[in-house]
């Protein structure tokens, strides 16, 4: 791939980012990054986030012929430097110059809410999947599939990624034959502009609750709001769960980009909608058990007429109410790229997504459930579901709330826990560079004492041993938080973790 300077010059002016070019005879560029350890010829280096002038004066030496930079460096003195006004814009949108506008060639489906993104997404590209072929890309924050080789399909860092290593990765997806791009697309994203400019045929739109609210995420709920509104502002059709907190919000932010015809509700039989908006779609839970639900799906609008082939019965092979939801926006996702009731019916029913309910089971302790549920709304949603589902002895959960982000979910784990467990074995979670102690101590700070007996034990295995051990035939022990993480996030540094599932595994084989 090349670039040359004028049309950097042209795409930035044009988004009003252009500051200054201080011009060195580079005429080209053959690749663009932001790291200086991956920095070759002629590369153009972007200096962004917590950057350091000697990553420019690495980069440099590496062979980068031009930066691009809020502002001139003397490290980067005989390189072409091109000054803006906002450097994570700049980036995107030269990334997608570079690249050669890949998303032109892919039919986008974007997928935002606090909760249930991962499954959706996998849910759509289930299907997807299906109806195109295999040839159906999907950026999610467990999996990255860029195309068929197996050295195409690998666990991703982040939930979007950068966006250069997007439009890279959606370059590689279009040449490996891609017609399709499920992605998750988080607030953080739009934080961070890491999807400045981009479009999407269809926008998702799940829930939002309180989550990613602290210092290196969101200063307010607020924030958090808008940035994730911002998936719908972007999108040519919308879909909406109607049961959403600030629905009107949402709804009036998917209006200012969509024609109401192309903006699509969905609920829960029987949920009160808080806006004056005609639902097109209802679904209805037929029957549930702790591996599958089933529900009917119907169009209650015109509009939702046309789509009329997702009208139907429909099975999702994981477990949890929510996941009803999660699978109806994905249906009328592809309803609206006109796939057929057929297909969609049989691939839903074999999706599953790694770490979301997993099951040990025991002889003569409780049934384990490893999940991801990393915040109120989820832990809330996953014990409320396995209480309904099995007539259990005691909840017992084991838990921890990450360091240096989210600090709201602490509260939030607090007030799940008091209300629907017995049990709280309190244990760590990635605690970056805090203390796992005090996180531990500011989750107890939320529970009922009354209701739940605590106990703190910050080894994570050795809290799942002896949560399984202290559990009897009719409870539950509830892993929560990590799903299949396989590392614990300590002090900057990705330590091996074997995953709660393999410990469960043991826990169980050695009782
Ligand atoms: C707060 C935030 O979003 N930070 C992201 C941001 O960090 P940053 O720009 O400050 O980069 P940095 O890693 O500190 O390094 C600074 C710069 O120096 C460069 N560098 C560094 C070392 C070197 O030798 N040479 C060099 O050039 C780096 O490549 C980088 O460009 O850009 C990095 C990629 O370049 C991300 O890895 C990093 O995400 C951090 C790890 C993170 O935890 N992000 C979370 C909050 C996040 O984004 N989460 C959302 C999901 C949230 C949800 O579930 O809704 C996500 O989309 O994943
Ligand atoms: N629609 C939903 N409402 C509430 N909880 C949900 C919903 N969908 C899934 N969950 C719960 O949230 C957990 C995480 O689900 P999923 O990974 O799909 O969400 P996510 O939005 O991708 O999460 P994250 O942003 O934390 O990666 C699940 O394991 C389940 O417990």
């Amino acid at each position: 791939m090349i670039i040359g300077i004028d049309e950097i010059k042209t795409v930035l002016a044009e988004h009003r980012l252009l500051a200054q070019v201080i011009d060195n005879g580079s005429e080209k560029f053959r690749a663009v990054t932001f790291d200086s350890r991956r920095v070759s010829n002629e590369t153009l280096f972007f200096c962004k986030g917590n950057f350091r002038p000697e990553y420019l004066a690495s980069a440099k030496a590496a062979g980068a012929t031009g930066y691009v930079s809020e502002r001139e460096y003397e490290e980067g003195s005989e390189l072409t430097a091109i000054i803006v006004t906002d450097i994570q814009k700049a980036m995107a949108l030269i990334g997608a110059a570079f690249y050669g506008y890949p998303q032109n060639d892919l039919f986008i489906v974007a997928v935002t809410g606090t909760k249930g993104k991962t499954t959706t997404a996998y849910f759509t590209h289930g299907i997807f999947a299906e109806t195109t072929d295999d040839k159906t890309a999907l950026f999610s924050t467990v999996d990255r599939i860029l195309g068929p080789a197996p050295e195409q399909q690998f666990k991703s860092d982040l939930t979007t990624p950068e966006s250069l290593d997007l439009f890279h990765d959606m370059r590689e997806a279009v040449d490996s034959g891609m017609t399709h791009l499920v992605m998750e697309v988080s607030s953080q994203a739009y934080k961070r502009n890491r999807v400045y400019g981009l479009t999407y045929d269809v926008g998702i739109f799940l829930n939002i609750t309180p989550d990613h609210i602290g210092p290196n995420e969101h200063p307010t709920f607020e924030d958090y709001l808008l940035c994730k509104e911002q998936v719908l502002v972007n999108s040519t059709c919308c879909i909406i769960n109607a049961e959403t907190d600030h629905l009107a919000d949402v709804y009036y932010a998917a209006k200012t980009s969509s024609q109401p015809e192309n903006v699509y509700l969905f609920a829960r039989k029987g949920a009160e909608i808080a806006l004056d908006v005609p639902v097109d779609f209802w679904y209805n839970n037929d029957s549930e058990t702790l591996h599958k639900s089933e529900f009917d799906l119907r169009a209650a609008t015109n509009k939702a007429a046309k789509l009329d082939q997702i009208s139907g019965h429909y099975e999702v092979g994981i477990a949890g109410n929510y996941n009803e939801g999660n699978a109806v926006a994905a249906l009328i996702a592809s309803a609206l790229d006109g796939v057929d009731h057929e297909s969609a019916y049989d691939k839903l029913e074999a999706v599953r997504v790694p770490g979301r309910m997993e099951t040990v089971v025991s002889d003569n302790h409780g049934t384990i459930y490893i999940d991801y549920a990393h915040n109120y709304a989820s832990v809330h949603a996953l014990l409320e579901f396995l209480k309904g589902q099995t007539h259990a002895g005691r909840v017992i959960i084991v838990v921890g709330s990450p360091g240096n982000k989210g600090e709201s979910r602490r509260a939030g784990f607090g007030q799940a826990i008091s209300e629907e467990a017995d049990v709280a074995v309190l244990t760590t979670d990635d605690p970056g560079y805090e203390d796992p102690m005090a996180i531990a101590k500011q989750i107890d700070d939320h529970i009922d004492h009354g209701k739940v007996d605590v106990i703190f034990e910050l080894d994570r295995p050795t809290a799942i041993k002896k949560a399984i051990e202290m559990s009897t035939g009719d409870d539950i022990v509830v892993l929560a938080g990590k799903g299949e993480d396989p590392y614990q996030k300590v002090k900057g540094v990705d330590t091996p973790y074997p995953t709660d599932v393999i410990i469960a595994k043991e826990v169980v084989k050695g009782l």
